[in-house]
């Protein structure tokens, strides 16, 4: 079943008094199916964080529509897009995000602390996340105290716990060595496995070749795709790879 469809996205930066336009998005169009796990992927300037901050509704399209579940992400007020993000969205950052100053217990717990749950309706959901993330020894740690790939798993456990229809990543291995990268990448297919629907930007083939789908965005449109299938992961990175070497060449000749 269709989960998210974006469709005729534009997004025209104006800067302050008016002055010049950026067309940070021309025409964008996709959609995700229900436990998809799809990655975008395009060179810097493409428009790849722009069109993140507007499906996060941090920020508004010039044109076109973001649907979720059927709900024009445009119709839903102001003051409700913070009630919305939480009950709907998931997001997982380059540099974690978490709150240095709250053990990873309390960080993983702060969703739903801010939704007004009880400490006994959190534990129980927080406790068997921990598990199934194997973050359960370090819940009493506090950010600095673990590793990059620790903190993601927790921010990862975070993200999860409100159960939220689609996960939102934004590079999420950007900040770490290629081990830790590869440990989170296998923990984003094994809750995909589980039902988890992933949207996913990223400037790594590795990373993305954990993907079903890996979208490329060009000009600010998506230019090509690429589906896993049946596929292993080494096939998907080389699949990858080979398109990313045809879209340079292309522009090249341009
Ligand atoms: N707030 C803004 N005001 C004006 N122009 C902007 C703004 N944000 C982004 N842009 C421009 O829009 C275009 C797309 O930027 P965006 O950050 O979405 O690209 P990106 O693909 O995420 O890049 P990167 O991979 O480097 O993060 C760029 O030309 C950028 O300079």
């Amino acid at each position: 079943m269709e989960l998210l469809n974006v469709s005729h996205l534009k997004k025209i930066y104006t800067t302050r008094f008016g002055g010049t336009q950026v067309q940070a998005l021309s025409d964008v169009n996709f959609s995700v199916e229900e436990g998809e796990f799809v990655a975008i992927m395009g060179e810097s300037g493409s428009g790849k964080t722009t069109l993140l901050n507007i499906l996060a509704t941090l920020d508004k399209p010039t044109a076109g529509e973001v649907l979720l579940s059927g709900v024009d992400m445009s119709s839903i007020p102001e003051k409700q897009l913070a009630m919305y993000r939480r009950n709907n969205l998931g997001f997982v950052f380059q540099d974690f995000n978490l709150l240095d100053t709250f053990s990873l217990k309390d960080n993983i717990m702060l969703p739903l602390v801010l939704s007004g749950k009880t400490y006994s309706e959190m534990a129980p959901k927080m406790m068997e996340l921990s598990r199934r993330l194997s973050i359960e020894k370090l819940l009493e740690k506090y950010p600095y105290e673990v590793s990059g790939g620790q903190k993601q798993r927790a921010a990862i456990a975070r993200a999860l716990i409100t159960e939220p229809k689609i996960i939102l990543a934004d590079e999420p291995t950007g900040a770490l060595d290629s081990r830790a990268a590869a440990g989170v990448m296998d923990l984003f297919e094994y809750i995909n496995r589980e039902g988890q629907t992933i949207l996913m930007v990223t400037h790594s083939i590795q990373a993305a070749s954990h993907a079903s789908r890996v979208l490329f965005i060009k000009d600010g449109e998506v230019y090509h795709q690429i589906y896993r299938g049946m596929s292993g992961q080494r096939e998907m990175l080389q699949k990858i790879s080979d398109t990313l070497t045809l879209i340079t060449a292309g522009r090249e000749e341009a």
